[in-house]
This record gives structure tokens, sequence and C-alpha cells, in this order.
């Protein structure tokens, strides 16, 4: 089908062919440069008319590992990713709107956490590989982004119904990345706008309406973060062949882990604790006080992505394609059955134990969801990635100014 339509944008121009005369096509190239991998989404977009929003028609979705921030110390490696992603849109695009068609880069908490110098290296070869690329370049079209955008894109989404149909039930989407977490949703109390901090309320701009809105991004509190938090690893100065203990890893374990271009010792408690006890009162210390806590999302439900997903899948807790709806409560059961007997999911991660008690704590002490709170897991709506590069492309387009 889109074959025959780029054969037929060839040979008519869109303004001379009558069929055509009001329907616009155009393409956006999105990549989410994340801690954990970086990935590329090409969005096509149809528009059939001035006075409708343009609709999305397909996605064109890749993903390398591992992130940008791997390659602090090799910018130039890390920026090869980067081009090897972007050669799958040559394909993707028809030629002649090549020049029409933008190219962004957003990187997210990974490279937050990096120092600015080795970031700005990492970001400047990536800027080198879009200039030498047949694609429009936007200012600003290699940056860190603010976690709070990132909030807002993924949540606007939702909300505007692009993609989720009719949910009037859900408030608000939670995202939990490899190094930061965010929770984002649209205030419905007076009380709400009165007691957050200011800087956690944003107005935001998107089909043509504006949205009020909650958001916050958790530097450090996303799930790899949280492990080295757990394992008391995280802003330290690692000594040479120092090891790293934890009541929530299997006894007997000692092992190598490599995150943000650093590497880490860490093992079980040999002799002492282990388990779901033991291992809460662990994580506990990483969460209990460090996040804001908004009264009226405690019995709200949510729609939870990344990693949420991730590990509910890994412990079936949802099916693997379809997602599906838990409770907060669902996660602190399989945290109880998997840390109390670490022996039987000995094949699995090694950390399965602590990443389902640390969702856990972070559900219940750091957000104060209750035990009941309904979690929608969700990964693809339409064949099309649920992410916030979708709300960013969007945004991206209006702004340059490419749609109507
Ligand atoms: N559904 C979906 N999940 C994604 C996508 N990109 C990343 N993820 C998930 O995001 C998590 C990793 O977070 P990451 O983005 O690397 O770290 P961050 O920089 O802290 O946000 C994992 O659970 C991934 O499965 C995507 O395009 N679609
Ligand atoms: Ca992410």
């Amino acid at each position: 089908h889109s074959n025959r339509e780029m054969w037929f944008q060839d040979l008519f121009p869109p303004n001379m062919c009558p069929i055509n005369a009001k329907t616009n096509t155009f393409y956006g190239i999105m990549f989410d440069a994340g801690s954990t991998g970086t990935r590329i989404h090409i969005y096509t977009f149809v528009q059939k008319s001035p006075e409708i929003l343009p609709e999305l028609e397909g996605e064109i979705f890749e993903s390398v590992k591992p992130g940008l921030s791997a390659y602090a110390d090799q910018p130039e490696k890390g920026a090869e990713s980067v081009k090897r992603l972007l050669d799958m849109a040559i394909d993707a695009v028809p030629p002649h709107l090549w020049k029409k068609t933008p190219v962004v880069l957003k990187a997210t908490a990974g490279l937050r956490l990096l120092s600015e110098e080795k970031a700005q290296a990492l970001l400047s070869e990536v800027k080198e590989v879009f200039e030498e690329s047949p694609f429009l370049v936007p200012e600003d079209s290699v940056s860190i982004m603010d976690g709070s955008y990132e909030g807002a894109v993924l949540n606007v989404m939702w909300f505007a119904g692009q993609l989720s149909g009719q949910n009037q039930h859900t408030t608000g989407t939670l995202d939990l990345g490899g190094a930061s977490t965010q929770i984002t949703f649209l205030p419905r109390f007076e009380e709400t706008l009165k007691e957050s901090p200011r800087d956690f309320l944003t107005s935001f701009e998107m089909f043509n309406s504006t949205y009020k809105l909650y958001t916050h991004s958790y530097l450090g509190f996303g799930l790899k973060a949280a492990r080295l938090a757990t394992l008391g690893a995280l802003n330290t100065e690692v000594a040479d062949g120092q090891m790293f203990r934890s009541s929530c890893l299997p006894k007997q374990l000692e092992a190598e882990w490599h995150f943000g271009g650093v590497k880490y010792r860490y093992g079980g408690n040999k002799e002492g604790e282990t388990g779901f006890k033991p291992c809460y009162l662990e994580v506990l210390k990483v969460v209990k006080g460090k996040l804001h806590q908004p009264d009226e999302i405690r019995g709200s439900s949510f729609y939870a992505f990344s990693y949420y997903y991730d590990r509910a899948a890994d412990t079936n807790l949802i099916d693997y394609e379809q997602g599906g709806v838990l409770e907060v409560r669902d996660f602190e059961r399989k945290a109880k059955e998997v840390c109390d007997n670490m022996e039987r999911f000995s094949s699995a991660s090694p950390f399965l134990c602590m990443d389902l008690t640390y969702i856990t704590a972070l559900l219940k002490e750091g957000f104060g969801f209750r035990d009941n709170t309904l979690l929608q897991l969700t990964k693809k709506v339409n064949n099309i990635e649920t992410s916030w590069t979708l709300g960013a492309t969007f945004h991206l387009l209006q702004s340059l100014g490419i749609t109507y």
C-alpha cells in the first residue's frame, strides 16, 4: 500500500493531483538515547485536510544496546551506533522528502548522569552524523531532554486519545527507565495544584489545546540506578575490587556489572540474611521520604511503561505481547515469591528480587499508592511502541510548521 503511494506521489506532485490535493504525507525521525539503549523511531503521518490533525500512519522502530552513555570515553563509536540506525531512515523515507524530514536525538537520564564534558563530546559527534545526512537538521537537534518534557509528551499523547481511544478512568502515566523515573498526570483537584512544588506543574500545548500537568522526573530512581543505590554504589567513588553486597541477591552470587561506563562488583550476603523482608528494608532506604506524594493519586489508575512492563512480563504477571492490568499488591506478592525462593528463580536475572522489591517500594512508599491502585501495563497500541518519542515528534513537526 505505502509503496504504491510513493510511486504515485513521485509521478504527480501532491498539489497537481486532484485526488491527492489535500493529502499531505510527512515523516519525522526521533532518536531516543536512553540509558540502556539507543532507539530510532521513524514516523509517517498523513494529514487529509488542514482542519483535522495529522494521523499517525506507521512507525519503523529499531534499537541497539548499549546506550550512548556506555561510550563516554569513545564518543566517535557512540555516534557510529547512531549512524547505523540512521541509515535505515535513508531506505524508509522517499528521497524527495529527505530535505523536509527532521531528524532529532533526545538523550534521557543516562547522559544526565555523565560529566558535562563527556556528554557534550558525545552529542557533538552525533550532531556531525546528522549534518552529514540528507535530512533536515533543526536547531537543537541533539540535546539532553528535560525530564518533565519527557513525562509531558508521554502523557499528553494518551489524553489526546490519539492512541488509546477513550479511557477516562486512567489519570496518568508512570515510566520507569534505567536511570530515571517519571510520574505525570492531569490534576483534578485545586488542592493538588496548591500543595505541589512549583516546578512539578507545567502547562503543555499540543493538539491545539493547553494541558495543565503535574509531571516530575526523578533522576537516579530508574531501575538500574536504584540497583546501585541499594548496593550503596550510586554516586560514590568505586575503589578497585570493592565488593557491594545485598540481601536482595542470591547468597552465593559474586559477579560484575557495567553501567554508565563504570564496572561494579556485587554479590549476595554470604553469611547474613536474604529474602523479601531484609531486602525491602534495604530498598526502603532508597525511596522513603524522597518523593513527593500527591494525595489525589492514591487510588487512581495509571498507565505504566518500560521496566514496570518488562518485569511484570518476565514474571508472568502479564502477557509479554498483550500487557494487562495489575494492582500494586501484585508486584509485592511476586517480589515475596521471588525473594523468598531465590534458588527457584536462579535462571532469571540475579537482580529479579531486587527489581521487584524496588518497584513495590517505589509505588507504595515512594509515590504513596494503595495496595489496590490499578496499573495498566501497555507496550504497543495498534502496533506502535508507546513512547514519549511520538509526542515529541508531533510537537516537533508542529513547531517546524510541517503540519498545516
Ligand atoms: N515500549 C517501549 N519501551 C521502551 C522503548 N524504549 C525503551 N523502552 C524501555 O525503557 C526501559 C529502559 O529505559 P531507558 O530508556 O534505557 O532509560 P532512561 O534513560 O532512564 O529512560 C526498558 O524497560 C525498555 O524496555 C520503546 O520505544 N518502546
Ligand atoms: Ca526511557
